[in-house]
C-alpha cells in the first residue's frame, strides 16, 4: 500500500526519513519523565533518603525533556509536511500526464466529480499518510519496541506481564480493519456518486429551473447525498465497537504487571524496584502505542483511495503513435472489432476492481470512401460506440478499425482529428462568442469564413436575431437558443473545419419541425462529396444510403441496401415497420389535432 505512494515522494523521501528521525527521537525523549519519576519515587518507596535539591533537579529535567519533545515534534512534522505536500504535487502531475494519455471515453465516463474527487479528496487524504501516519507512526512504535526490550533486561516476568493488552487490542485492530474494509467500497463509489451529482445538479440548475424540475433533480442529489452519509454510518457502526476496545485496551499497559508484578514481588521472585521501574515504563508507552495504532481506522480508507488511484495511474492508455495520416483515401475498415465498456466496482477484496461489459462483437465491414454508410438498429445496439471507436475515443478490445489502410492506433489523434468531423446530439458550446465557438472548427479561419460556414449551416437567421449576432456569448446565446439552433452551431463548426470524412450521430435528434429542414439543408451542405457515417433513428432519412448497417444486441447481421434489407433482414424489417407505425402516429395525431 505505501509502496506506490513512496515512489511518488521521489526525492522528497529522504525529507520524510529526516523527519520520522527528529520524530523519534521526540517520542524518546517523553520517555525520559517517566525515568526520571522512576527516579524520585523508587528511593521514596525503599525508604531511602533524597534531597530537596534531587528532586528540584529532577523537575528541571523533566520540563526541559518535554519543551525539547515539543520542539523535535513540531520540528519533524514541519518537514514531513512539506515532503507531504510535495509528493501530492507530484502525484497530481502524475495524474494530470496520465489523464492526457487516456482515452477521451474513459475519462468522460468517470464524470467530473469523480475526477474531481481523484484530484482533490483522495490525493489530499494522502497527507494524512505521509505527514503523519509514517513519521508519527513508525515512531511512536519504535520508541515501545525499544522499551520493551529495555524492561525484558530489568525483568523479563514483569515485561512479559505489560505486554499483555497488546495481542488483544492487535486482534481488535485487525477485526476492525477487516470489517472496515469490507465496508470501503460501496462507501467509496457513494462517494463519487455524490459528487458527480453535485457538479451534475450544480451545472444543470439553469435547466432545472427553467423547465420546473426542481423537485426530481433535488431529489436525486438528497437521495445520493444521504446514501453516502447511509455508506459512512455503516461503515463507523461496523468499525467503532472495534475502535473502542482497542483504544482503550491498548494504551492499558499495567492491566497485569500492577496487581500480577506486586503479587510477584510479595513471592520474592521480583524486586520492588524493577517493578516501579517497569511500571513507570509501561506508563510511558501507552500513548505512543495508541498514537502508533491511532492511524489504523483511517487505513482501509486510505487503502482503498491508493487503490483507486494507483487503477488511474496504471490504466492503459490511448493506443497511437507520432505518425501523420497516410492512408490510400478514407475508406473505413472495421476489422473484427469487438468493445466492453469498462466500470468500477468494489472486488470481493473490498479493493476497486474494473468489470467489462462487452457491447460489440466481433463486428466487420468497409465503408466506402465517399460513400454514405448509415448504421441502424434498436435503442442500445451499439451504433454510437461504433461511431466513437471510429473517432477513437476508445480503444477495441479486439480487432481493429483502419482509415484508407492505416490503423488508427498507427496515427496520432491530432491526424485523426483532421481527417474527421464528428457531430452528437450533444454539442459543447464553450462559454465565448459564437463567432469563436464555430471557428473551433478550423482555428486559422478568418471572420469572414466562420461567417460563410454559419450561412451554410443556416445559423445566420437567428444569429442575426440575437443583440451581438455572432459575437453574443454562447453562454447567454445558449439560453435563447434551441437545442436544434446549438445544433447548428455545431454543424458549421464542421463545415468549416471540412474534414474529409463525417460521422453523424443522431445529428437531427433535437430538431423541431421548425428546424428540421434547415437541419437538413446545414447536413446537405457538410457532407457534400465527403465519407459519410451517420447513424439515425429515423430510417426513412437513411434509405438511399450507399451502404446500411444493421446492428443488432452489438452484432452486425447484415448490410446492404434499403431494397435488399426489406427484403431479407427481419431485424431491419422491425424497424422499418416501426418506423413507419410511428410515421402514421404522427400524422393521425396531428390530423386529430386539426
Ligand atoms: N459509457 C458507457 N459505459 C457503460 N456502458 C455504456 C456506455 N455507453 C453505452 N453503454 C452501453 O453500451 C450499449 C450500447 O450503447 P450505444 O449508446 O452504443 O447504443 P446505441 O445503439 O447508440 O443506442 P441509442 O440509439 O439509444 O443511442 C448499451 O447497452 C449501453 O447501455
Amino acid at each position: 500500500m505505501f509502496q506506490k505512494v513512496f515512489e511518488y515522494a521521489g526525492p522528497h523521501k529522504k525529507g520524510l526519513y529526516v523527519a520520522t528521525a527528529i520524530v523519534l527521537v521526540s517520542v524518546l525523549l517523553g520517555v525520559f519523565p517517566f525515568v526520571l519519576a522512576y527516579q524520585v519515587i523508587a528511593p521514596l518507596v525503599m525508604g531511602e533518603a533524597i534531597t530537596a535539591s534531587f528532586i528540584i533537579q529532577h523537575v528541571i529535567l523533566v520540563l526541559v525533556c518535554l519543551v525539547l519533545q515539543a520542539l523535535f515534534y513540531g520540528w519533524g512534522l514541519n518537514l514531513s509536511h512539506k515532503a507531504a505536500y510535495d509528493t501530492l504535487l507530484r502525484l497530481r502531475t502524475a495524474l494530470q500526464k496520465r489523464f492526457e494519455k487516456l482515452p477521451l471515453g474513459v475519462i468522460q465516463d468517470k464524470g467530473t466529480g469523480t475526477v474531481k474527487k481523484l484530484f482533490v479528496d483522495d490525493v489530499d487524504s494522502l497527507e494524512v499518510l505521509l505527514a503523519h501516519s509514517m513519521p508519527e507512526g513508525i515512531a511512536n512504535l519504535m520508541v515501545p519496541i525499544a522499551v520493551y526490550v529495555a524492561m525484558f533486561f530489568v525483568d523479563w516476568k514483569l515485561a512479559l506481564l505489560s505486554l499483555a493488552s497488546i495481542p488483544l487490542s492487535l486482534v481488535a485492530m485487525m477485526t476492525m480493519y477487516s470489517v472496515g474494509m469490507k465496508k470501503m467500497g460501496p462507501y467509496y463509489m457513494a462517494g463519487q456518486k455524490m459528487n458527480n451529482t453535485i457538479i451534475e445538479y450544480i451545472n444543470g440548475m439553469e435547466v432545472v429551473k427553467v423547465f420546473n424540475k426542481d423537485a426530481d433533480s433535488y431529489e436525486r442529489f438528497r437521495k445520493d447525498i444521504s446514501d453516502y452519509r447511509n455508506y459512512t454510518l455503516a461503515w463507523y457502526r461496523a468499525a467503532w465497537p472495534w475502535m473502542a476496545i482497542y483504544s482503550s485496551l491498548l494504551p492499558c499497559t499495567i492491566i497485569l504487571t500492577l496487581p500480577v508484578g506486586a503479587w510477584f514481588v510479595l513471592c520474592g521472585w521480583s524486586a520492588l524496584p524493577n517493578l516501579i521501574l517497569v511500571l513507570c515504563l509501561s506508563l510511558s508507552i501507552g500513548m505512543p502505542l495508541l498514537k502508533s495504532l491511532g492511524f489504523l481506522p483511517t487505513m482501509p480508507q486510505l487503502n482503498y483511495k491508493i487503490s483507486a488511484l494507483e487503477q488511474v495511474l496504471d490504466a492503459p492508455e490511448l493506443q497511437q503513435t507520432n505518425d501523420l495520416f497516410h492512408g490510400i483515401d478514407d475508406t473505413i475498415t472495421y476489422d473484427h472489432v469487438s468493445f466492453a465498456y469498462q466500470t468500477t466496482q468494489p472486488g470481493p477484496d473490498g479493493k476497486p476492481a474494473v468489470v467489462e461489459d462487452e457491447v460489440l462483437h466481433d463486428i466487420s465491414f468497409t465503408a466506402k470512401a465517399g460513400q454514405k454508410t448509415a448504421l441502424v438498429g434498436e435503442s442500445g445496439s451499439g451504433k454510437s460506440t461504433l461511431a466513437k471507436l471510429l473517432i477513437h475515443y476508445y480503444d477495441p478490445q479486439k480487432g481493429s478499425i483502419s482509415i484508407g489502410g492505416q490503423k488508427l492506433c498507427d496515427m496520432s489523434l491530432e491526424a485523426l482529428n483532421s481527417r474527421i468531423s464528428y457531430v452528437a446530439q450533444d454539442q459543447y458550446l464553450f462559454n465565448t462568442s459564437l463567432l469563436e465557438n464555430i471557428r473551433l472548427g478550423r482555428l486559422t479561419a478568418t471572420d469572414e469564413e466562420v461567417i460563410e460556414a454559419a450561412k451554410k449551416a443556416q445559423c445566420m437567421e437567428f444569429i442575426e436575431k440575437l443583440p451581438q449576432g455572432i459575437h453574443s456569448m454562447a453562454g447567454d446565446a445558449g439560453k435563447m437558443l434551441s437545442g436544434g439552433q446549438r445544433q447548428r452551431i455545431s454543424l458549421a463548426r464542421a463545415i468549416l473545419k471540412d474534414a474529409p470524412i463525417v460521422v453523424l450521430d443522431e445529428a437531427t435528434a433535437y430538431a423541431d419541425p421548425e428546424n428540421e429542414e434547415k437541419m437538413e439543408a446545414a447536413i446537405a451542405e457538410l457532407v457534400k462529396g465527403k465519407t459519410l457515417v451517420v447513424i439515425a433513428h429515423k430510417l426513412p432519412a437513411i434509405m438511399n444510403a450507399d451502404q446500411i448497417c444493421v446492428i443488432d444486441h452489438g452484432k452486425l447481421v447484415a448490410a446492404g441496401k434499403h431494397q435488399d434489407l426489406i427484403r431479407s433482414c427481419p431485424e431491419y424489417q422491425k424497424l422499418w415497420k416501426a418506423a413507419q407505425d410511428s410515421a402514421e402516429w404522427k400524422v393521425h395525431t396531428a390530423k386529430e389535432g386539426a
